[in-house]
């Protein structure tokens, strides 16, 4: 089992922190969302892990050993930090052939990489003419050459259509039931929800917060029941008494969590009380991610 270590790691480019001290872990069989501002230090760190940056102070380790340490790196790690980096002139098939035979790797290889992304129909067509989504598959396709154990990808879903981003959200996920720890950027919590089973999240260099997803949805009110009642104080008791924990909404609403909406109803109908709304809640994860990472957005919107 390959885990990546991060601890205390530090970037500074001149006067600017960019990376501040930074400590936490990927652990494998999940897929970590790592989240943030833009500007927040995501892909400094990324190009740490995979030895493209030097930190000024703390270190990462992959499964134990820092990058260039590794004897053929693809086989431990693959990473996408920039999809545009693809040969426009060559063809999905030579761009994989050549990343393959100048790291030791077999060619077959490159068809098993070209069969798992869905691109061995277009294996012969110039990489320059592929839509974002093909040569976002392409450079997947690529990180994978080497069967490694550990993947990490910045922001993949950018700019892509919704076709294109379910394909990659379900890749990932498909690459940590494997077993593998896959580290995925974004900026955009709603993408992280669908996608992260465990979150980092960082500000202007700095670690925000590092929990699982269900622990997050959970402290944002993920699976309480909004209820609205004439008398909600004695609806109140009739709740706790059925087991539920009861607190007070907006507008004399209760919410109420250790019952579902359905129990709340039926207790409702048995006490012949009437309710005018009974509305399960969904956690706001991406108000939570505003409100984590309020004061380390770098340009606020000013009004003039
Ligand atoms: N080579 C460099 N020299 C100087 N400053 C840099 C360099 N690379 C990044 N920075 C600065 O470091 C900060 C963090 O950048 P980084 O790209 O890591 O953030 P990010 O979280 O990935 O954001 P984004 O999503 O916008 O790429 C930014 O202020 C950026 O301008």
């Amino acid at each position: 089992m390959t885990t990546i270590e991060v601890r205390g790691l530090t970037k500074r480019y001149g006067s600017e922190v960019v990376v501040d001290d930074l400590s936490f872990s990927v652990e494998p069989g999940q897929v970590t969302g790592f989240l943030g501002p833009n500007g927040a230090g995501k892909s400094t760190t990324m190009k740490m892990i995979i030895g493209l940056a030097a930190p000024t102070r703390g270190s990462v380790t992959i499964g134990g050993r820092r990058y260039r340490e590794l004897p053929v790196p693809l086989t431990e790690v693959g990473a996408l930090l920039d999809a545009g980096a693809v040969h426009g002139a060559r063809t999905a098939y030579d761009h994989l052939l050549a990343l393959a035979v100048s790291n030791g790797l077999p060619r077959r290889r490159v068809d098993e990489v070209l069969v798992r992304t869905g691109l061995e129909g277009v294996a012969r067509k110039r990489a320059g003419g592929f839509s974002l989504g093909m040569r976002q598959r392409l450079g997947i396709a690529a990180t994978l050459l080497g069967d490694p154990r550990v993947l990490i990808f910045d922001e993949p879903v950018n700019g892509l259509d919704p076709e294109g981003i379910r394909w990659i959200r379900d890749f990932m996920r498909s690459l940590a039931a494997e077993g593998r720890a896959v580290l995925v950027s974004s900026h955009l919590m709603s993408e992280m929800a669908q996608t992260a089973d465990h979150l980092v999240v960082i500000g202007r260099g700095r670690l925000i917060a590092d929990m699982g997803m269900a622990e997050l949805m959970h402290a944002n009110g993920d699976g309480t029941v909004l209820v609205r009642t004439a008398d909600p104080g004695g609806f109140a008791r009739h709740l706790t008494a059925a087991g539920g924990t009861v607190r007070d909404g907006l507008q004399s609403a209760l919410v109420v969590s250790g019952l579902s909406s359905s129990e709340i109803g039926k207790l409702a109908a048995y006490h012949g009380v009437p309710l005018s709304e009974l509305t399960p809640q969904r956690a706001s994860l991406e108000e939570a991610f505003m409100e984590l990472t309020k004061d380390s957005i770098e340009y606020q919107g000013a009004t003039v």
